[in-house]
């Protein structure tokens, strides 16, 4: 957070910065999401000073997010931590320095201000409560949804019509080419929103919709569309003119998700004419088509634009406009273009705008262009957000373990269907599809991949072609590929709305899905801030064990067997024969376990780090008379010393058993080492074995040290005051930490605190100390770190950084629960019990 602010003073001219903080009141903070440091500093770069549009953070990055033109807010958003810091000085430039200095001092204060008002905790800033869902409900902006009068609010419950008769498009009175057009691809019955839509869009009202993602969206609108137009041509035979102009304009913000309402309107609508205009193409077979006339032109702003410019497209026929994704169209940046197209349509016609959020942008476009639009929402502001069907899960590992992770868990929770992978960068898309190309059919899609490439490759893997998508943002909104089983968030994404439209490509249309959200200890916070920004709850889960994968990829090579075509299984019958003669069933195994994809026994993974090729082992000392009662790492490469020389030179992670009933631990080894290990003769009172690992509600992987930044386990040397449920503890560091800061730059991502141990690596000092497991609410004050404590693990020697300019406040301890013993414990402890 310290890191945030000062990012925030340096790429920031102060001048620009304070008068967009400094004019927003406290009681309007909202926040913010998506944008970065850099971001803003190009945006400001770019118009000069914070001006239209809305300007946000991820989270940990920037604090502030305003909207301001002319020297006045017209926005929302400010991070409450510095709407408290520059709260008072409203009016008056202050220096980047006094800014940051007052920054500094009340961070505590706005923190736990922010936390207790919120209920947020860390992670995502606050807008996710205040508007990033919502309508804004109950908040006091002027711009306020509900608090103005902008029209009737509809909110509907999603199984609020079990009425089939209701529902069955049959019934409705719709153009008989639509109801066949549907019930040829199998849609007889409405869902929710499109029945609450329906009625009204048919009176002509105008309209926001707000549905879970997969809920059938698209056709809501389009179905009144269709059926108005339809009936419009039948009623007047020169409504067909050639060369007409559309009736219906629908804008949506990527090409692919104009693709894919393009493509609902013309298997909905077979008689209509459909177009769909966007950029990356050539134009000159687009303004062919609208020569010819069109009924619904569909299509992205920048293209729409520059066919209205060349005299192409015509508007003023427009009769029916729709915004789909209409806060998208804000985030890839067709603000401008949008109101631009909408100043140039009609003033007579019907206008639908869906929306997953509300955003200021939005709220002002639908006041400026709908008239007395009516809200149907079927989220509302206390349900969980995710579509239902979408089962969630989470693993905790650290980045270097992710790829191998990867390819284990698609083989165990896609079943053999498609996934869709989602990476932060392009780079990181193209480099994990290039590494699981290896092992399954996979395809990368991001920005950089050109629009007829990009076509083929979503064409491709909507025909099953290949199973396995890894994308960057591009695909999380609005795109329609049907039966993606699994989700992975390889990276954990920017904010809350991302995560639910990432997840949301699986569990369409009321189907069942999964989606697995990686993350590292340091994000813990953040994945617990997706829990309560999106109301879900992740199940934790550990990677699946070599046999889980083993299984599930066996089953999916039977499967991949019985669909052979028998022609061919004839061609291969003689010499399925004559092994089946050889060598008996054996050779069929051998077969399946080709299929699997293994030739060779899969790599061991350490369960400590999930780091391939690396074996855990655990070591339990029965003879009581020759050690204490705990081991220690010392110990336990003594022993390994005296069993086998070559595993106490190659020892990686060494954990100590948290059972005072036991003395033990677990270490890591190279999988040959430790091979070996178990081969040698040792003293029958030292039992070395291989713990198993449990991969459902265990919680993560058990916590090292150099998760130290914002993860699960802090160490510290003493506790120095105690008053009921508060704690103060100096923090020192592991010295396998400070060893591991040299040569693993993965640790170094964790920003902040590993950061600061670096730069105090060359003052270290012995001392003794105390490890804990940190569950939650770990912030970085400058100078400062406050964790919510479990409870302490284990005491060990430890070096400590510095005399004393480097020590942490540990401040507030929770309580430890029972109950929450199976969740927390590492999968090791619950085997050893
Ligand atoms: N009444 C229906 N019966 C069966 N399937 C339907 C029905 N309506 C829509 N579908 C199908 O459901 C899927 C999801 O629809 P659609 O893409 O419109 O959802 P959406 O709400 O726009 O999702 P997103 O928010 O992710 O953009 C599509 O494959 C669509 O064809």
């Amino acid at each position: 957070m310290a890191a945030a602010a000062a990012a925030l003073t340096s790429s920031v001219p102060s001048s620009q910065l304070t008068s967009a903080v400094e004019f927003v009141p406290k009681r309007t903070a909202k926040s913010l999401s998506g944008a970065t440091p850099a971001l803003l500093s190009s945006f400001v770069g770019e118009k000069g000073r914070l001006s239209a549009g809305r300007i946000s953070v991820g989270y940990g990055a920037i604090k502030s997010c305003s909207c301001q033109r002319d020297g006045f807010q017209v926005g929302d958003g400010v991070n409450p931590l510095f709407g408290k810091s520059f709260h008072g000085s409203v009016g008056r430039e202050s220096s980047s320095a006094e800014r940051t200095a007052v920054a500094a001092s009340d961070y505590a204060v706005a923190e736990e201000e922010r936390r207790t008002a919120s209920q947020n905790g860390n992670g995502f800033p606050t807008a996710g409560r205040n508007g990033l869902f919502g309508y804004s409900a109950g908040d006091e902006d002027e711009n306020d949804y509900e608090d103005e009068d902008e029209g009737e609010v509809l909110r509907v419950d999603n199984e609020s019509t079990d009425d089939e008769d209701e529902l069955a498009i049959a019934n409705l009175g719709l153009a008989q080419d639509i109801v066949d057009a549907l019930a040829k691809r199998g849609i007889s019955q409405l869902f929710p929103i499109q029945r609450a839509v329906l009625d009204p869009a048919m009176e002509g009202k105008d309209l926001i919709g707000r549905a879970k993602t997969g809920t059938g969206k698209t056709l809501a609108f389009g179905i009144p569309i269709m059926d108005r137009i339809i009936r419009e041509n039948q009623e007047n035979r020169t409504a067909r003119r050639a060369g007409r102009a559309p009736r219906a304009l629908v804008l949506a913000p990527t090409r692919e998700l104009a693709k894919q309402v393009e493509r609902e309107f013309m298997e909905s609508a077979p008689s209509l004419s459909t177009i769909c205009v966007y950029g990356g193409v050539s134009i000159t077979g687009q303004q062919r088509q609208l020569q010819k006339g069109v009924d619904v032109a569909v299509g992205t702003p920048g293209r729409i634009i520059d066919l209205i410019d060349r005299g192409s497209l015509k508007l003023h026929d427009v009769k029916f406009l729709v915004l789909d994704e209409a806060d998208q169209m804000l985030a890839v940046g067709f603000e401008e273009d949008v109101e631009k197209i909408l100043e140039g349509l009609p003033s007579e016609r019907q206008s639908m705008l869906f929306s997953a959020t509300m955003p200021a942008w939005v709220k002002n476009l639908s006041r400026k262009y709908l008239k007395k639009p009516l809200t149907i929402d079927l989220v509302g502001e206390s349900d969980e957000k995710l579509a239902e069907g979408i089962k969630l899960y989470c693993v905790n590992c650290i980045a270097s373990a992710k790829r191998s992770i990867l390819n284990d868990l698609i083989t165990v929770y896609a079943k053999g269907g498609k996934t869709i992978v989602f990476t932060q960068t392009k780079r990181d898309a193209d480099d994990v599809s290039l590494s699981m190309s290896r092992l399954v059919g996979c395809e990368a899609l991001h920005g950089d991949i050109t629009q007829a490439q990009r076509e083929k490759t979503l064409n491709a893997f909507r025909e099953g072609k290949f199973s396995v998508l890894v994308a960057t943002d591009v695909a999380s909104r609005g795109l329609d590929i049907p039966n993606v089983d699994l989700i992975v968030h390889f990276e954990i994404p920017n904010d809350p709305e991302t995560f639910v439209h990432r997840s949301g490509r699986t569990g369409r249309a009321g189907k069942a899905g999964t989606a697995i959200l990686l993350y590292t200890p340091s994000q813990t916070r953040t994945m617990k801030q997706i829990e309560r920004d999106v109301g879900c709850k992740f199940d934790k889960i550990v990677p699946p064990s070599v046999d889980e994968v083993l299984n599930a990829s066996s089953h999916q090579a039977t499967e991949v067997i019985k669909k052979v075509h028998p022609q061919l299984v004839d061609v291969f019958m003689p010499t399925a024969e004559k092994l089946l003669q050889d060598e008996g069933p054996r050779a069929l195994a051998a077969a399946i376990a080709h299929l699997s994809g293994f030739s060779q026994p899969p790599a061991s993974r350490s369960l400590i780090t999930f780091e391939e090729g690396i074996m855990t082992l655990r070591i339990i000392r029965t003879n009581k008379a020759k050690g204490g009662r705990l081991m220690s790492p010392r110990s336990v490469m003594g022993t390994l010393a005296d069993i086998y020389p070559a595993a106490a030179d190659q020892v990686g992670k060494i954990k100590i058993i948290d059972d005072r009933n036991v003395e033990g631990a677990v270490f890591d080894l190279p999988e040959d080492v430790a091979k070996e290990l178990l081969n040698k003769p040792r003293d029958p009172g030292d039992v070395i074995d291989i713990p198993k690992s449990k991969t459902k509600g265990v919680g993560g992987p058990i916590c090292t040290v150099d998760h130290l930044a914002e993860g699960e386990v802090v160490v510290v040397d003493s506790v120095r005051e105690t008053t009921g449920e508060v704690a103060v503890a100096d923090l020192v560091i592991e010295e396998e930490t400070l060893a591991k800061e040299e040569d693993d730059s993965q640790t170094l991502e964790t920003e902040g605190l590993m950061k600061e141990v670096g730069a105090a690596a060359d003052m270290m000092m012995m001392t003794f100390s105390l490890l804990v497991e940190v569950v939650e609410e770990v912030v970085h004050l400058p100078g400062h770190v406050t964790f919510a404590i479990n409870r302490v693990i284990e005491r060990r020697s430890v070096l400590k950084v510095g005399g004393s300019p480097r020590t942490y406040k540990v401040r507030r301890i929770v309580t430890w629960h029972s109950q929450q013993q199976s969740i927390m414990l590492p999968s090791i402890y619950q085997a050893k019990n």
